[in-house]
């Protein structure tokens, strides 16, 4: 079964009078355990394509399915429980909540879940040691640097066991070490994880470290290809 698969899904927004077209009809079928890049040029849709697969706008048409379960048949409060136990989303910046040490950034996700404090906190230092950060533990984000607190937010959207990782961007505001790292590290997450793994980027020269990229346009999304035929090969 796949994880994650947008079935023509088409996206408008208003624009004065009339409307403009974000997402054209777009299909993508991820697999667990698979890592698809998302490359295209500014402005072509690739943010509006991660916020409809993370269900946090809803399309004009077409089907959202996660983890077998089409998201555009359900209601609100319904949609926040699929993202919640399904869906990890990592953007380009943490946002970590300044006075909460890493383990805990992490712990409040479950308690957010409505799960047991105690697992939760054994979890966060498994998940933390896992992202490279097992020292880190009580330091808070200030006294991270900025590849240290991506860290964070990826253990962080590991908490719940999604099917389903977004990533935007994450290596915007990191300098080359840094963001090599990162996609390394999210490789190894997507592999031990088996989650199907969708990653924005400017970065072409990281897309061999994925399985697949997939070009957006205007829109429109090209049928991924294998990433080592891809871009990231040129
Ligand atoms: N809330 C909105 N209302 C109206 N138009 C929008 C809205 N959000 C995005 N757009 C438009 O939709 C198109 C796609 O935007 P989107 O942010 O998805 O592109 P992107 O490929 O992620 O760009 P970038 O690489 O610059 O982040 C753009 O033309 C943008 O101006």
């Amino acid at each position: 079964m796949t994880a994650l698969n947008l079935v023509n899904v088409t996206l408008e927004y208003p624009d004065g009078e009339g409307t403009m077209t974000a997402l054209d009809a777009v299909n993508l079928a991820v697999h667990p355990g698979q890592f698809v890049s998302l490359v295209g040029p500014s402005g072509s849709g690739k943010s509006s394509l991660l916020a409809v697969a993370a269900t946090l706008i809803k399309p004009t048409s077409g089907l959202v399915v996660i983890d077998g379960v089409d998201a555009t048949g359900l209601n609100e409060k319904e949609l926040a429980a699929l993202r919640r136990d399904k869906v990890g989303i990592i953007f380009q910046q943490p946002n970590l909540l300044a006075s909460l040490t890493a383990a805990e950034q992490l712990v409040i996700t479950d308690h957010l879940r409505g799960k047991s404090p105690k697992s939760a906190a054994a979890r966060a230092i498994e998940l933390l040691d896992l992202v490279g950060l097992a020292d880190c533990a009580k330091k808070r984000p200030h006294q991270l640097s900025g590849g240290q607190r991506q860290r964070v937010n990826i253990a962080r959207a590991l908490m719940a066991q999604p099917k389903v990782l977004l990533v935007d961007e994450p290596t915007a505001a990191l300098d080359h070490a840094r963001s090599d790292s990162i996609v390394r590290l999210l490789r190894e997450v997507c592999d031990e994880f088996n989650v199907a793994t969708v990653m924005v980027t400017h970065d072409t020269e990281f897309v061999p470290l994925t399985d697949a990229v997939a070009t957006m346009r205007d829109g429109v999304l090209t049928a991924p290809v294998p990433a080592d035929a891809g871009v990231g090969a040129h």
